[in-house]
């Protein structure tokens, strides 16, 4: 049993294959708590033969699993479902230390999405089936629905047992196994997930989480005993693995960056648009792909509209993630907050006006943490640059607009996108511009609910593939097509 560190809260974390914990010989590596810089614990990448002895394993595992019947296969994933519910509040503690995020949003966002999603596909494990051609009287063709083999998942920082479950759950309901690699900032829940799906009675292998940053990625991505990648991360590094990706020719789901629009009509709810930009921007200290950080605001209500923002903003309470009260916490990194904290320079330095926030915060009971006030720009430019690039914290940018044709071609100018959201109580104007948004999620008069039963993912640059929705397991199967002559062989020769 490893020891745990005087200077750690956790023992030393390892890779989990095939139900045991193996110590991979890479980098050493440290996850620490964003709220005050303390190391939770250490671990050491997985090195190739690490990420060997897992593939192999999971092949093994795959043969075993596609043995059973589709129904027993459901009754494990729904296990796993049930587990993850009644682990919720040891989880969601665990996920607020790894990630900062206030302990309000972890049991229903992170622990709670990760339940129905296993309890989703596990309801789908006997609907994967094919489908039957008639072709005249001497033949018919029949397809199935054949699993890829060994998948491969590789996960950002901000959402670790969703990211995980998102593509664990389709993966298994469609009969493969999934290797999953966490971000190296935040291992700790996907090694928890690994022993519920075993626990639910998985066949060991089945599911196996190797930890590491983007070598270990790099070489899951390369290895050509697996068969896909599902990526959830930045764009670069998306563009990397696809092309990696290339030289085995493996399947890829890429679900990757944002800079999404949301766009409040003159006709809207201006507390309810109010409620949907705070939610589009500063949940999980804005540190969510889809967030649309980008609100046009019609000009007839745009000082109301900011007014009331800048209000309820100011009164977002920021502090200890594990407090109840607490709204708002740290961001994941150092390094994360500075490149945030340079983004709202550039705001200023570019001339927009900063109404609220977008300062570090220093007095004693945040001073080891990573923390920050929401910022609010106004009088912002489409061509700024906190208006163009991802940011991935808590800053808005609030824009002007006249005319509907005119806002949604702005609110598509960009490489990106992922989603975007409109308010207003017109019907048709609410279809008509839903249609035209260039964009894999659009919601009306709301903003950023992922229900496991929508297919969710992005179109341009920011993302290939859909996750969550039947959609999700054309991701995880291929067809075999089966010709099936019942007459003579005719032949010219
Ligand atoms: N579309 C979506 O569903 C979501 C997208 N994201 C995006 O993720 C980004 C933030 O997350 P980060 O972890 O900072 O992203 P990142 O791109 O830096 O890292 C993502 C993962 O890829 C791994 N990785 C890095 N280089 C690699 C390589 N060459 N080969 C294989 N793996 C490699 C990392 O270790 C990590 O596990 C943002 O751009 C955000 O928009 C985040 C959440 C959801």
């Amino acid at each position: 049993m490893p020891m745990t560190a005087p200077d750690t809260l956790m023992p030393d974390l390892a890779s989990h294959i095939a139900g045991e914990m193996v110590a991979g010989g890479g980098d050493k590596i440290a996850t620490i708590n964003p709220a005050n810089g303390a190391i939770l614990a250490r671990f050491a990448a997985a090195d190739s033969a690490t990420i060997d002895r897992a593939v192999g394993a999971a092949h093994a595992a795959q043969r075993e699993w596609l043995a059973m019947p589709p129904a027993e296969r459901g009754r494990i994933l729904n296990r796993v479902a049930h587990l993850l519910r009644a682990r919720t509040d040891e989880l969601a503690r665990l996920e607020v230390l790894d990630t900062g995020k206030p302990i309000q949003e972890a049991p229903e966002a992170d622990i709670g999405s990760a339940a129905d999603c296993f309890e989703f596909f596990a309801g789908l494990t006997q609907i994967v089936h094919g489908e039957h051609m008639p072709l005249g009287e001497d033949a018919f063709a029949y397809t199935r629905r054949e699993p890829l083999g060994v998948c491969a998942g590789i996960g950002a920082w901000n959402y670790p047992i969703q990211i995980a479950s998102w593509k664990t759950a389709p993966a298994l309901a469609a009969g493969n196994a999934m290797i999953f690699k966490p971000s190296e900032l935040t291992p700790i829940t996907a090694l928890k997930l690994a022993e519920i799906v075993e626990e639910a009675g998985a066949p060991k292998g089945l599911f196996n989480v190797v930890l590491g940053a983007g070598e270990t990625g790099a070489a899951m991505t390369a290895h050509p005993g697996i068969a896909k990648v599902s990526l959830t991360g930045s764009v670069p590094t998306g563009k990397r693995i696809m092309a990696a990706a290339a030289e085995t020719l493996k399947h890829v789901t890429m679900e990757l960056g944002g800079k999404s629009a949301l766009i409040v009509f003159d006709d809207a709810d201006i507390d309810d648009s109010v409620s949907a930009a705070l939610l589009a921007n500063f949940y999980t200290q804005g540190e969510i792909c889809s967030n649309g950080t980008r609100v046009f605001v019609h000009e007839s209500v745009r000082e109301e509209f900011l007014a009331r923002l800048t209000e309820r903003t100011e009164k977002i309470r920021i502090g200890d993630p594990l407090d109840p009260d607490t709204q708002m916490g740290p961001l994941i990194s150092e390094a994360h907050l500075q490149k945030v904290l340079a983004y709202v320079e550039k705001g200023v330095s570019e001339g927009a006006k900063l109404v609220t926030g977008g300062e570090r915060l220093t007095t004693d009971a945040f001073k080891n943490g990573f923390f920050m006030r929401p910022a609010i720009f106004a009088e912002t430019r489409d061509d700024m640059t906190i208006v163009c690039e991802e940011i991935f914290g808590p800053v808005m940018s609030v824009l002007s607009f006249s005319e509907e044709e005119d806002v949604v071609a702005r609110a598509n100018a960009t490489p990106f996108g992922l989603a975007a959201g409109l308010m207003t109580q017109n019907l048709a104007r609410a279809h008509r511009v839903a249609a035209a948004l260039q964009a894999g999620t659009i919601w009306v008069n709301s903003y950023n609910l992922t229900p496991i039963a929508m297919p969710f993912g992005g179109t341009k640059q920011s993302g290939i593939g859909r996750e969550n929705g039947l959609a999700a397991l054309d991701f995880y199967t291929e067809r075999k097509s089966v010709y099936v002559n019942l007459g003579k062989v005719e032949a010219p020769y």
